[in-house]
């Protein structure tokens, strides 16, 4: 059984059909990518796949359980965790508190416990704090945990979203882009980083990205959507060399 598995997802927004029997099946551990030109529908694929928006048609499932209807916040707990193209932080909480905050699903005292400030409550407390110090050290922003998140630069702001989303402990991650607005520099560190946490923590990574670098240099597999229909299918350098996928960019 996949992982993930997409079949005939379809959205229409009135007159437009945004997304057109979109069908993706994603194993463990896999790195792959979603790619097509501006307005292809990428985004509305995630939206669909995390809750956001409810397809007009089709079918998702997550580890086998369908997860059309349920809200983001469900799917969340089912195990899949996503960054968005415009950065969503708590921008006045500090860095660590921000992952913290992600972690508070898996945290297990009562409300007593929490007003009391019960064992309980420090125990856990404390427990999410370690952990989610660990996860600001992978991505190595362990001196900024104290700092407020507004006040990272663009580039750390976008680690940090994808360090709370991994705080949820997902087995699917889903990433919109996330080296958008990131030089040369960072970018090469994004991807090194992607696909250590990949191995690391045994997830699967799905990844929206207009970077080509970033996309051909780590995805394993790549799937080409333009005007919300898949138009090719593979490894990147049948990608790269596919006629449809050279045309739908240059758009002849
Ligand atoms: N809520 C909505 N209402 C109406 N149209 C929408 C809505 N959301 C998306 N669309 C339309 O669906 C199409 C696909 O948009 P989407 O944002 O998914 O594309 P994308 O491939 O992610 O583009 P980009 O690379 O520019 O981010 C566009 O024509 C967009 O205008």
């Amino acid at each position: 059984m996949a992982l993930l598995d997409v079949k005939n997802l379809t959205i229409k927004f009135g007159g437009l059909t945004a997304v057109d029997g979109f069908e993706i099946s994603i194993e463990e551990n896999d790195l792959v990518g979603l790619i097509g030109p501006n307005g292809a529908g990428k985004t509305t694929v995630f939206n669909m796949l995390t809750g956001v928006y409810l397809p007009t048609e089709g079918e998702i499932r997550l580890n086998g359980v369908s997860v059309v209807g349920k809200k983001p916040y469900d799917i969340i707990e089912l195990g899949a965790a996503r960054t968005f193209q415009n950065i969503r932080l708590f921008k006045d909480l500090t860095v660590v508190d921000n992952v913290k905050i992600a972690y508070h699903n898996h945290m297990g005292y009562n409300v007593l416990q929490g007003i009391f400030r019960l064992p309980m409550y420090w125990k856990e407390e404390k427990q999410a704090q370690e952990y989610a110090l660990e996860m600001l050290d992978i991505f190595d922003m362990k001196m900024y945990a104290d700092t407020l998140a507004k006040n990272l630069p663009y580039g750390k702001q976008r680690k940090l979203e994808i360090a709370r989303a991994l705080a949820t402990k997902p087995k699917i991650l889903m990433l919109d882009e996330p080296a958008a607005g990131m030089n040369p520099y960072e970018t090469k560190e994004l991807m090194e980083t992607i696909h250590f946490i990949r191995d690391k923590f045994n997830i699967a990574i799905l990844l929206i990205e207009h970077d080509m670098s970033l996309v051909m240099g780590i995805c394993e597999n790549i799937t080409v959507i333009d005007y919300g229909k898949i138009i090719a299918r593979g490894k990147p350098d049948e990608i790269k060399s596919n006629p449809d996928v050279i045309k739908a960019y240059l758009g002849e």
